[in-house]
């Protein structure tokens, strides 16, 4: 096999990048009819898989879980997961032959090895549907020429996509038919109503390719949701240590401080994220957050280009045939950092003082969104796809740091987020460690001691129009313009 994308002439690839058209909520008016009464088979059952099977069957369809004969023979957390919510559970000879659609929600560097094995059981003419598009396209997976193949693929850990499903709403999910595996045209009614059956017609679905999902969405979590929050959790937190603030205090700033300033973000964009400074600390946040994009930008160029020609999957299937060695050793490396060794403390912190305290972690959210979507975008990806693989999830990965820190973050993002995670980690520690030695309590910990709310109204108005003006907050505006049923979180 051979990296689909690679094998692609520059036009076609453009226009696959490219692919992107927002699908407004009368196109799911049929909801899931199209997969109603058809069998449906998930392949795994762990983060995306339980989460995703859950909704579908509340939306009325039919699901069962296929594990390997190990999981179910071990009674393995996956076969629990299944069987404990009233799942079908079967083995692959008995549950694929009579699948209609086998929904491929194992870790991405099983999907080779698990579409070998399934691939002969599956029937004529049914459909192979993935959640992320790194077989078809990074790896070149090619599918029996009968089967129709799609995406549905949910912008969100798989803990979220079901919590935000029961709050009456959902995550935003990009879909995609797989050009070369259409045979019966139906790829795309089969993709919009399994996306109907976990709720994202809710949030917002945009017809997308596996290719420009993959290309942005390697690229989000590598940066600004998971990269981002984790560099930032350990400078944050170790500054302050440095500085002498509390530990419990600090530890408990961050734990929860990314939840608190991004809901905010989540509402009403960058700009309403400031807006809840005062007038000299929104001033700082935005100086601050353009000394950062300085700084951090030729690492997102870097991140996007070694995604776009196939550099960073190359190095990543290495580690896959070296046994995981460092993903497992920056997870353990992880674990061992201060700031998740240290419990939040038992302390009082009122929702404005993470604002107030947290100015500099406004900073780096700014700065890490601004430049994941303008260095996508420059890579090709539409503004849409830039945002919801920006700044919409940003807040919803920040939830999961709010659960228990850095490691339920990476614990519930795929494996494949988080070894990306640990290499813009590995990257941008010691990219930043000139800026955070300008650092003080002032804009993390103590916040400041400013006695008005007096600015320059030159700068201000600059900075306001500079926040507002930003294509990001163009584009937020009217895609939150259709989650009218958005819910809060905290
Ligand atoms: N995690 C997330 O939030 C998101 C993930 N995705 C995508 O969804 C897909 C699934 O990821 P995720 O939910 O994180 O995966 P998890 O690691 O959470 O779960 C993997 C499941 O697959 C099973 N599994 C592991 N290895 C094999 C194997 N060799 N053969 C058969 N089954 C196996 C595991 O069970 P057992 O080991 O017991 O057999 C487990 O049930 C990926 O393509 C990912 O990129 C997309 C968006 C977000
Ligand atoms: C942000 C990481 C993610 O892409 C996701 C939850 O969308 C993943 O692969 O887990
Ligand atoms: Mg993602
Ligand atoms: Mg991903």
């Amino acid at each position: 096999m051979a990296n689909y994308f690679n094998s692609l002439p520059l036009r076609e690839q453009l226009a696959q990048l490219a692919q992107c058209e927002f699908m407004g909520a009368d196109e799911f008016n049929d909801g899931v009819a199209a997969l109603k009464g058809k069998k449906l088979v998930i392949v795994g059952c762990g983060a995306q898989g339980l989460n995703q099977g859950l909704n579908l069957r509340d939306s009325g369809l039919d699901v069962a879980y296929t594990l390997r004969d190990s999981a179910i023979a071990e009674r393995r957390q996956s076969f629990l997961n299944a069987s404990d919510n009233g799942f079908k559970v079967g083995t692959y000879e008995e549950l694929i032959p009579t699948a209609d659609v086998v929904l491929n929600l194992t870790p991405d560097k099983q999907h080779t090895a698990v579409v070998n094995a399934i691939m002969p059981l599956m029937k004529h003419g049914s459909t192979l549907a993935y959640s992320h598009g790194f077989n078809i396209v990074e790896e070149g997976m090619q599918v029996r020429e009968d089967i129709t193949v799609i995406m549905v693929a949910p912008k969100c850990p798989g803990s979220e996509v079901r919590e935000e499903y029961k709050r009456g709403f959902g995550v935003p999910t990009l879909i995609a038919v797989h050009p070369e595996n259409d045979p019966q045209g139906h790829g795309l009614a089969q993709a919009k109503a399994y996306a109907a059956g976990t709720g994202g017609h809710r949030a917002g679905v945009l017809k997308s390719s596996f290719i420009a999902e993959v290309k942005s969405d390697l690229m989000g979590e590598q940066t600004i949701l998971c990269g981002m929050l984790q560099t930032g959790s350990i400078l944050c937190f170790d500054k302050m240590i440095e500085k002498g603030i509390d530990a419990g205090y600090a530890s408990k700033l961050i734990q929860y401080g990314w939840e608190v300033i991004t809901e905010a973000l989540k509402y009403g964009g960058v700009t309403n994220m400031l807006d809840r400074l005062s007038n000299p600390a929104k001033v700082k946040a935005f100086e601050l957050s353009e000394e950062l994009k300085v700084i951090m930008r030729p690492l997102y160029n870097k991140h996007q280009d070694d995604i776009i020609d196939g550099t960073f999957s190359r190095v990543m299937m290495e580690d896959w045939a070296n046994d995981d060695a460092n993903l497992l050793k920056w997870r353990a490396e992880t674990a061992e950092t201060h700031f998740e060794k240290t419990p939040a403390g038992d302390v009082e912190i009122a929702e404005q003082e993470f604002f107030d305290h947290g100015i500099l972690m406004v900073a780096m959210v700014k700065a890490g969104v601004e430049l994941a979507f303008e260095t996508m975008t420059a890579a090709g990806i539409i503004a849409e796809s830039a945002y919801y693989e920006s700044l919409h999830e940003t807040p919803l990965i920040a939830n999961t740091i709010a659960r228990k820190k850095l490691f339920e973050m990476n614990r519930t993002i795929s494996d494949t987020a988080e070894y990306g995670c640990y290499l813009y980690n590995h990257a941008c520690l010691p990219l930043l460690q000139e800026f955070m030695q300008g650092i003080d309590t002032d804009v993390i910990g103590k916040g400041l001691n400013e006695q008005s709310n007096q600015v320059d109204n030159q700068t201000l108005i600059q900075i306001n129009t500079a926040l507002r003006e930003h294509p990001v907050e163009k584009v937020g505006a009217k895609l939150r313009g259709y989650m009218s049923a958005m819910k809060k979180i905290v």
